[in-house]
């Protein structure tokens, strides 16, 4: 409808009226609705621009894609996953939030929250490596978001320090959906990764997803040997990113790609000396070939290089350790 022309789209929001009813707001927001600053990054198949609301003065990230470009790269497909799985995951702080979406005739919008620490890679490149509190606290962030999405079904598939941004309170938001998979079996309480020693290839054929392939260094072995990412290769990843940001690069890189397919394969990686040993523990029961016996989320929580982090909504209020 007319809407959608004048790039405006409907989004309702639950609020509270003077006396306490639950009331529907229809907002119907659109390009008109902000005025956009500087382009904070370019993606692929994207430009993302600095916005703010003309009304509440809110500062957003607007993701902005050409519509012919997505047509051409045949990437219709990704654009709904972003936004179906996005739109399912909205309560929780380590998740980039997406507001609203809108389109004109050349472009579709996606207004997100905006994240003014940039990328974890990028302030992991200006440290060259992290310490062990610093590589704590935001490895307990990014896990305790992991747990969520896979809670609701999700698996990401393309975690790296990338795709972890970082808001004004240098507190973790991940983005970056557009790959991710919706298990179709999504129901919170039944998830396989609670049934011990389930070998990837047995799960069902819902909780398999195949076709998309991550970002070389941190793919996960199942994904190259039987073309199938699970849950757990989500872990596969964020043991990745543990090295990474004790060691100041991935365990394993090579000098192209299928170099570092074989090592991934081979597990073919070492850890550089001064390592700590507690970190080392952990990322060895993540670096595991047969998902079935890679680490799993509750014992990672109660391994001892998370100690004395307090999961869940308490961590998410602690002050981000000064970056040294
Ligand atoms: N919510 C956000 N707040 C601030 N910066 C962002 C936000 N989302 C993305 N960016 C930055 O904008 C740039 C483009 O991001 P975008 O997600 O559009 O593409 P990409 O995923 O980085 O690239 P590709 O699509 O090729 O994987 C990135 O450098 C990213 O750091
Ligand atoms: O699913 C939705 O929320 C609407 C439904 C109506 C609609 O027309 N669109 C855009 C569909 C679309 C997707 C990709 C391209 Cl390249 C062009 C149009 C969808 C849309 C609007 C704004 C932003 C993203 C999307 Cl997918």
């Amino acid at each position: 409808d007319d809407w959608q022309e004048r790039g405006a789209a409907v989004s309702v929001r639950q609020e509270v009226d003077a006396n306490g009813k639950t009331v529907s707001r229809f907002i119907k927001k659109g390009v008109r609705d902000f005025s956009f600053g500087n382009t904070l990054g370019e993606g692929s198949y994207s430009t993302v621009v600095f916005a703010t609301d003309r009304q509440t003065l809110k500062e957003y990230a607007i993701k902005i894609l050409d519509k012919r470009h997505i047509i051409k790269e045949k990437k219709v497909k990704y654009v709904n996953i972003e936004k179906d799985t996005l739109n399912r995951l909205t309560e929780h702080p380590g998740i980039v939030r997406l507001y609203y979406t809108f389109q004109d005739e050349r472009s579709l919008y996606f207004v997100l929250d905006l994240c003014k620490g940039g990328e974890l890679l990028g302030v992991l490149k200006r440290m060259s490596t992290f310490d062990e509190e610093c590589t704590k606290f935001y490895g307990a962030q990014i896990l305790d978001t992991i747990d969520y999405m896979h809670k609701r079904g999700v698996i990401h598939r393309d975690l790296k320090p990338e795709n972890v941004l970082l808001d004004h309170q240098m507190h973790v938001k991940i983005t970056d959906f557009g790959t991710a998979k919706i298990l179709k079996t999504a129901r919170p309480s039944e998830s396989t990764s609670s049934i011990p020693n389930i070998d990837s290839t047995e799960l069902p054929e819902e909780e398999r997803a195949s076709s998309f392939v991550g970002t070389a260094e941190y793919v996960s072995p199942e994904l190259l040997t039987d073309k199938n990412a699970c849950k757990a290769s989500d872990l596969w990843a964020f043991g990745c990113i543990i090295y990474q940001l004790l060691a100041g690069r991935p365990p394993f890189k090579a000098g192209n790609e299928y170099q570092t397919f074989q090592k991934i394969v081979g597990l073919e990686y070492e850890f550089p000396i001064g390592f700590p040993p507690v970190a080392r523990d952990l990322v060895e029961r993540l670096l595991v070939l047969d998902p079935a016996r890679r680490l799993q989320i509750e014992h990672i929580k109660n391994h001892e290089f998370f100690d004395g982090v307090t999961w869940g909504t308490d961590m998410w209020k602690q002050k981000a350790p000064r970056l040294k």
